[in-house]
């Protein structure tokens, strides 16, 4: 699908599949697309070309039988109510609704339920809002940057609850730029750039696909030109006695070095997912 805001490509050509039970992350940089893709899945904007199919129907259809959910960034909270309060009426507008005893347990809200709404803490808010979308017992639930405004704690908490949630078999798409948590809580990374999907895999996947890892021996020879001929190597550093050789496959470089003897010290290091995306994207994340 496509959505064009005046000259800006917003989403381009863009065309993801999501199969039940997965939790995906949509990884990109500033203004890469992803709440406007999120926007276009819950039928909140329409597209200029191409359909979004959610349960082989229209997302308004989905959203309406409750399996289709999304969390607000913020928002949406009423206050003067407790959560307890809050969670009983939403619940009660759904035919099918999740019991509220597990809704509380799944979004870590059971010592919070007395706790009038205006007295939470960001985190704590921001479980409620995910408990207010899970009220509905949804099959797929949209989360757009869910801890943008969290601090490090919180964030943890947060996706406690997300994965007790993905762990009864639910879809979970969420957006976010923190590579670590795309890293760390998603089964498929999708990253996007300037509106396009650059990649699409698990994070073991996508760091292989830029293959930045760093093979280190220790060499006593000055001379290491030679390092840059094995295979897979496609840069060499040299820090007194230590050598970096960055490969694109750290298998047939090491089976090299140890056939030329030269395996001292040997160290091993994967790209980290943030060197692949600032290689993927061009982005200074
Ligand atoms: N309502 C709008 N009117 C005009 N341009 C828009 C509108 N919404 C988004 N855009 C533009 O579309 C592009 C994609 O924006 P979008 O918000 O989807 O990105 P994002 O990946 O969610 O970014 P962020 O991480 O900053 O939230 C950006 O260039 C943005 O400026």
């Amino acid at each position: 699908m496509t959505k064009r805001f005046g000259a800006v490509r917003a989403v381009d050509d863009l065309s993801l599949d999501i199969p039940a039970g997965q939790t995906v992350a949509l990884l990109g940089p500033n203004g890469a697309g992803k709440s406007t893709g999120i926007r276009l899945l819950l039928g909140l904007l329409a597209a200029d070309s191409g359909t979004v199919r959610v349960f082989g129907g229209a997302p308004e259809t989905a959203i309406r039988s409750g399996r289709l959910a999304a969390m607000p960034q913020e928002g949406g909270l009423v206050s003067r109510t407790t959560v307890g309060e809050l969670l009983g009426f939403v619940s009660g507008t759904y035919r099918a609704p999740l019991p509220l005893r597990e809704v509380m347990a799944v979004a870590g809200l059971e010592e919070l339920a007395g706790r009038r709404v205006e007295r939470l803490s960001g985190g704590q808010a921001q479980r409620l809002r995910f408990a207010l979308a899970l009220a509905g017992d949804p099959e797929l639930i949209l989360l757009d940057e869910p801890t943008a405004a969290l601090d490090v704690r919180a964030r943890r908490e947060f996706w406690e609850s997300m994965r007790a949630f993905a762990a009864r078999g639910r879809t979970v798409l969420f957006s976010t730029h923190y590579l670590e948590e795309a890293d760390e809580y998603a089964d498929r990374v999708v990253v996007i750039d300037r509106g396009r999907i650059v990649a699409d895999g698990t994070s073991r996947e996508i760091k292989r696909l830029v293959s930045l890892t760093t093979v280190s021996v220790t060499v006593s020879a000055p001379e290491t030109a030679w390092l840059e001929l094995l295979p897979g190597v496609t840069s060499v550093e040299s820090r007194g006695e230590r050598a970096h050789l960055r490969t694109r496959d750290a298998d047939a470089t090491v089976l090299a070095l140890a056939e030329a003897g030269a395996v001292r010290d040997l160290e091993v290091v994967p790209a980290a997912l943030e060197d692949a995306f600032i290689a993927l994207t061009g982005a200074d994340a």
